[in-house]
């Protein structure tokens, strides 16, 4: 068999990086930056008040209280200011240019509020509630560099040094596609035999969880046809494809019966449990990566994690490897089959122990369900007692 490493190794020798493309900021979130972003001036521009209050000279307050005559107002915006010469006070709000002449910004609360004349209560220090040109960033400076994903805060700042698009990895779109010819679509009544899909959901999320655009494609039957049929109109939008179900010995495995003739994609058993049967390959002229993941659902997942996670972290230009992990102390004993790495599903404390949930079958989605980490036992170990420390995933 296969051994999980090999098989992570010739899925990330596979996928490339995406292409960066100009992309308008409304669709930037989640990027990764292909170039450094550098600011064209200084932030803030200009000196400006962080205040609403009055623009003054520093020396004009030195006896409090002092009245002096309000010679102009200044609103955020502004941009025909009156210099404040000796004696004079400006009207000033959060944000306006401080205007030449005035060296300190006296908030409103230390004043009478007077818009003829102000008396102002206290003295303020030069350079008062005054924020600096350049205080947060110098003209030039770069304020992203290229690597870094485009958060909300990142986005802003791309804004603020008044980008309108940026070259980025834009997130890898990946379609779903379930298969299975007794899944009913959640929502409706299950006839004899079917059961809801659950796994187009749970992988399309898992994508956008790892920082993908994930499309669930409509559920195909049994009939290979039909599931190529599907694909094709699919690879359109993809740049990568996730396929559930129809990939181990059965009568009916319609993505391995229609993609096992291309030759592009390899069906093959992965010394792990669960997840022991997996293809990998591309597919279409686009040569679109296409990961063939086995149907149950706790398989489909622990897959996904391990192999596809890190593909696409390599896709949107990030480092990839196999998933980071834990130490922690087990609570109870574990057994795992001899030649194939166990991935149990755990509960991970704070206290550093995992505790292995109830129900460790690869059908067991509600289990799962209750998990935050994966337990990894490694192939040549069958029994792990109570209280040894093991390796865990964090989910
Ligand atoms: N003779 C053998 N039988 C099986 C082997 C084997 O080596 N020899 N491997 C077993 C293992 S391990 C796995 S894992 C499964 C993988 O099967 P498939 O990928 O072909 O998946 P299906 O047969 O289509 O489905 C398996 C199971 O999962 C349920 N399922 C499928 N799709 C969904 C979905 N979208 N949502 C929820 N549940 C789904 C399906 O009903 C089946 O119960 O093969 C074993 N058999
Ligand atoms: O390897 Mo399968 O994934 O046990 O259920």
């Amino acid at each position: 068999m296969k051994s999980v490493d090999a098989h992570l190794a010739e899925i990330l020798a596979t996928v490339r990086p995406l292409a960066p493309l100009e992309l308008e900021l409304e669709r930037a979130l989640g990027a990764t930056l292909a170039e450094d972003v550098i600011a064209p001036v200084p932030l803030p521009p200009f000196d400006n008040s962080a205040m609403d209050g009055y623009a003054v000279r520093a020396a004009d307050l030195a006896e409090v209280p002092a009245t002096l005559p309000v010679i102009d107002d200044v609103a955020a915006g502004s941009d025909q200011l009156r210099a404040v010469g000796p004696g004079h006070a400006v009207r000033i709000m959060t944000g306006a240019p401080v205007p030449a002449g005035a060296d300190t910004v006296v908030p409103v609360e230390w004043t009478d509020g007077g818009t003829v004349t102000v008396t102002i209560q206290r003295s303020a220090p030069e350079g008062n509630a005054i924020r600096r040109a350049g205080e947060d960033v110098n003209a030039g400076e770069v304020v992203l560099e290229q690597g870094t994903v485009i958060g909300p805060a990142q986005l802003g700042i791309i804004a603020g040094v008044g980008r309108r698009r940026v070259l980025a990895r834009p997130l890898p779109r990946v379609v779903v596609l379930s298969t299975g010819a007794e899944l009913a679509e959640p929502g409706t009544p299950l006839q004899p035999g079917q059961i809801w899909d659950s796994n187009s959901f749970a992988l399309t999320a898992a994508v956008r969880a790892a920082g993908g655009e994930g499309f669930r494609a409509p559920t195909v039957g049994d009939d290979p046809g039909a599931f190529i049929d599907q694909l094709d109109a699919q690879l359109l939008r993809a740049d990568a494809v996730i396929t559930s179900g129809g990939v181990s010995m059965g009568a009916y495995e319609p993505v391995k019966e229609a993609l096992s003739p291309l030759g592009t994609v390899r069906f093959e058993k992965v010394a792990m449990q669960p997840g022991m049967p997996q293809g990998f390959g591309v597919v279409g002229e686009d040569q679109v990566p296409i990961f063939a993941l086995p149907g149950n659902p706790v398989s489909s997942f622990v897959s996904f994690m391990l192999f596809v996670r890190p593909a696409l972290r390599k896709m949107r230009g990030l480092e990839a490897g196999p998933p980071r992990t834990e130490t922690a102390y087990v609570v109870g004993p574990l057994k795992s089959p001899a030649g194939r790495r166990s991935f149990l599903r755990g509960v991970l404390d704070e206290d550093g122990t995992v505790t292995p949930v109830r129900g460790q079958g690869s059908h067991q989605l509600a289990a799962l369900a209750t998990a935050n980490a994966l337990i990894v036992v490694p192939e040549d170990v069958t029994e792990v007692p109570a209280g040894t420390a093991v390796e865990v995933i964090p989910l």
